[in-house]
């Protein structure tokens, strides 16, 4: 089913599931992508807010859901062995047809936020350590369940404003072992010639290498890119690895532009141990600045002279 003609929603419309009935007051748009629309939306009555996606296409937006709720069970069971209870495994919500028009669509946690190469312009590259550790332990989760994200960018994470980052947009995920279906060139292993288009965890782990690239040297990256297809390699991009000031976290990168992890856990192990806790302010004791200590001895004698004058008479 083609549902490029569906119409846009207004705030107030309400959408109604045929099949489970529930009804989704929509809110406003929260945005638009190459594969659907998502609107903040509140069920009938609640206070409680989400995400519902209208995809452009019935068969794209089915496996999405398919995905979603594979990792919705998979998440279940990792919970129950770890015995905590994950704010993931309440992600996905439901899916649905409309009662009206009979489009399908999905509803999911509204990640409350902003992407992020905006939280990191507004606040600083040295919040990369701690999102980025965010980041490797949502793929590692991912991973763990036997699927991969695919399309890793800076538009396809929402940071919060206390710098919890979550995964949006499940469209190019799938099966670990099968051919990765939504990519964007720069972060794409293929592009770079630097391995196939099967998704691996090492796939994710490329991607994420240039994510980080593009946001501390984005200059140097738009200059790579502007190769020949043909010479186009990983090592163009660990050059600019090498050019960063923070040794651990280069080579960090090189080992993921590389493939050189043997698993996602153990490049979130390394990230954790060399590049988050390195790179964690650490509050030194200040010194007392020269002029402070100077206005502490005038105000000293401003005393000793105003006791003396006082008790002169
Ligand atoms: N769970 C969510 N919470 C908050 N905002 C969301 C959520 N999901 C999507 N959005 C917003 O809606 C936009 C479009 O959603 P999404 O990325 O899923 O669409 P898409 O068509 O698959 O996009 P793309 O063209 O990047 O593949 C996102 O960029 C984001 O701003």
């Amino acid at each position: 089913m083609d549902m490029s003609s569906n119409p846009p929603r207004s705030p107030g419309d309400v959408i109604v599931g045929k099949w489970r009935g529930n009804r989704y007051v929509v809110e406003r748009l929260l945005g638009q992508g190459a594969n659907g629309t998502v609107y903040l939306v509140s069920r009938e009555g609640r206070r409680e807010k989400y995400a519902l996606k209208i995809g452009y296409d019935a068969l794209d937006l089915q496996s999405e859901i398919n995905v979603l709720t594979s990792l919705q069970s998979c998440r279940a069971r990792q919970d129950w062995r770890d015995r905590k209870a994950s704010p993931l495994a309440s992600y996905f919500l439901e899916s649905d047809d409309a009662a009206e028009g009979g489009f399908p669509f999905y509803v999911m946690r509204y990640v409350q936020g902003m992407p992020l190469h905006y939280f990191l312009s507004r606040k600083g590259s040295s919040w990369l350590g701690l999102i980025g550790l965010k980041l490797l332990e949502r793929l590692r989760g991912l991973h763990e369940c036997g699927f991969i994200f695919g399309d890793l960018k800076p538009e396809n994470i929402v940071v919060s404003e206390y710098g919890e980052a979550e995964l949006i947009d499940f469209g190019g995920a799938g099966p670990i072992g099968r051919s990765v279906k939504q990519f964007t060139e720069w972060h794409d292993r293929g592009f770079w010639n630097a391995g196939s288009r099967i998704g691996d965890e090492g796939y994710d782990l490329f991607a994420f290498a240039v994510l980080c690239l593009r946001l501390l040297d984005e200059t140097g990256m738009k200059q790579a890119v502007r190769q020949l297809p043909q010479t186009r390699s990983a090592e163009d991009l660990v050059k600019l690895a090498n050019k960063l000031s923070d040794k651990k976290l280069a080579s960090w990168l090189r080992t993921a532009l590389k493939g050189g992890f043997s698993s996602s856990k153990q490049a979130r192990d390394l990230w954790r141990s060399h590049v988050y806790e390195s790179r964690t302010v650490k509050h030194e004791p200040m010194a007392t600045p020269r002029w402070l200590t100077g206005a502490f001895a005038l105000s000293l004698c401003l005393l000793a002279f105003t006791v003396y004058w006082i008790y002169r008479f």
